[in-house]
């Protein structure tokens, strides 16, 4: 077994889309805090995982963003049905730059770039009629032009202080191999938790 739980990671989460091809091959459950100390939780899109920690994009001005920015601690959470592996990630968050979050913005895929900017996320709708029209707004405001990343949209990485990898077993002993550090920089110590 690995001792590095980020190559650790890197071999679930390949394992996963080569034998599992799930669709959204990096929805993993991101956990913020709000000022009351009340937890939120919703599904983003990984991008990458390595030495630095967990990327996603998003708007720094939504909900998630508004309480990471109060709160710069999170929590992910990955569940692969399939494997039966769950792996839980907590750490603390670390601002991406520009460039980085350019390149995530030309990933997208153009629909993607325009049902992102023609939204405000995590604000009230009046209709949902009102999702077609604003998109078709967007499509005619761009129309043959490219669609420039909105300066509150872009990534965020999680730095991990810890990582649990769950083997889910059908007899309940499940294998929990858990592994923290005291800081980025200090050495990961693993050990095994109780079921
Ligand atoms: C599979 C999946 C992937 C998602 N990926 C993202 C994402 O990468 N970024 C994002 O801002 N929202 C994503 N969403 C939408 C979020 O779950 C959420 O509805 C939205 O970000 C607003 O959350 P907030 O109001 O707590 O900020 C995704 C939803 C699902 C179900």
């Amino acid at each position: 077994m690995s001792d590095d739980p980020i190559a650790k990671f890197h071999q679930w989460w390949e394992a996963v889309i080569r034998d599992v091809q799930p669709k959204h091959r990096g929805a993993m459950c991101l956990s913020t805090v709000a000022d009351n100390g009340m937890p939120s939780a919703r599904f983003v899109a990984l991008k990458t995982a390595d030495a630095r920690g967990f990327l996603f994009c998003t708007w720094f001005n939504s909900r998630k963003g508004q309480e990471l920015a109060r709160h710069p601690h999170a929590a992910l959470t990955f569940w692969w049905e399939e494997k039966g592996w769950q792996v839980r990630v907590e750490g603390v968050i670390a601002p991406v730059s520009a460039q980085e979050s350019d390149a995530a913005w030309h990933d997208r895929s153009r629909d993607a770039q325009l049902t992102t900017v023609c939204f405000q996320q995590s604000q009230p709708l009046a209709t949902e009629a009102e999702l077609e029209v604003r998109l078709q707004q967007a499509r005619q405001q761009y129309e043959g032009q490219p669609v420039p990343r909105p300066a509150q949209w872009g990534g965020l990485r999680v730095v991990p202080q810890s990582l649990e990898f769950l083997t889910f077993r059908d007899n309940r002993l499940h294998l929990r191999e858990y592994f923290s550090r005291a800081t980025p920089q200090s050495d990961w110590e693993k050990r095994l938790l109780q079921p």
